[in-house]
């Protein structure tokens, strides 16, 4: 998968310099869609950092991923390096219903942080493996995301199977370049 990444990095990046916020409820699978990439060391900061790697992105790039549970302290958390984020990825579990108002508002709140005003938007409705999943219409419904003067996606995945990981990051790899 690091290899997929490689290619649509390589094909879509013409700056060096992308910074991918990744945010979304414990256990939503933020860090197994991570390590299907190849993505795997996180600092203490919970940051993962790949600086100038050959073997997996392009020489000139610096990807940082900032992974987080949630958004409403992310100012604070993130300080000067907000401004960085170039794109946000929001991962939910989707088998879990009670967590989709807590959603409605982590959307809500991160689509009026000024800083993240020009980052486009992908929600990730992660573990559509699983039988008890609602459907991404469902939690469409009722998270009702549909910013405007905004990039943005929602989609199922499965990062468990990889299902949905490769699209998830052409989709967004095109949205922070176009
Ligand atoms: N069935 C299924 N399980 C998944 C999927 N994605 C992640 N999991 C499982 O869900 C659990 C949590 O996944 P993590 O990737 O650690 O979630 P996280 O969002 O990084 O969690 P935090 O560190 O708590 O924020 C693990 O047991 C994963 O194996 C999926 O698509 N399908």
């Amino acid at each position: 998968m690091g290899a997929i990444l490689e290619l649509f990095l390589s094909k879509f990046f013409t700056v060096s310099r992308y910074h991918i916020l990744i945010i979304g409820p414990a256990s939503s699978g933020k860090k197994t869609f991570l390590s299907k990439l190849g993505l795997n060391d996180h600092n203490s900061n919970n940051e993962i950092i790949v600086y100038n790697t050959n073997t997996l992105i392009p020489a000139d790039l610096t990807l940082t991923s900032f992974v987080y549970t949630s958004s409403f302290q992310i100012n604070q958390i993130l300080e000067d390096r907000i401004n960085e984020v170039t794109g946000i990825i929001y991962m939910l579990d989707s088998t879990n219903a009670s967590q989709l108002k807590l959603t409605k508002a982590e959307l809500k709140n991160l689509i009026n942080i000024p800083a993240l005003e020009n980052s486009p938007i992908i929600v990730l409705c992660n573990k559509q493996d699983l039988p008890t999943a609602k459907s991404v219409r469902e939690i469409e419904m009722v998270i009702k995301f549909e910013p405007e003067n905004k990039k943005w996606n929602i989609q199922g995945m499965s990062a468990a199977s990889d299902d949905g990981v490769t699209e998830a990051i052409e989709w967004i790899s095109r949205a922070m370049t176009n």
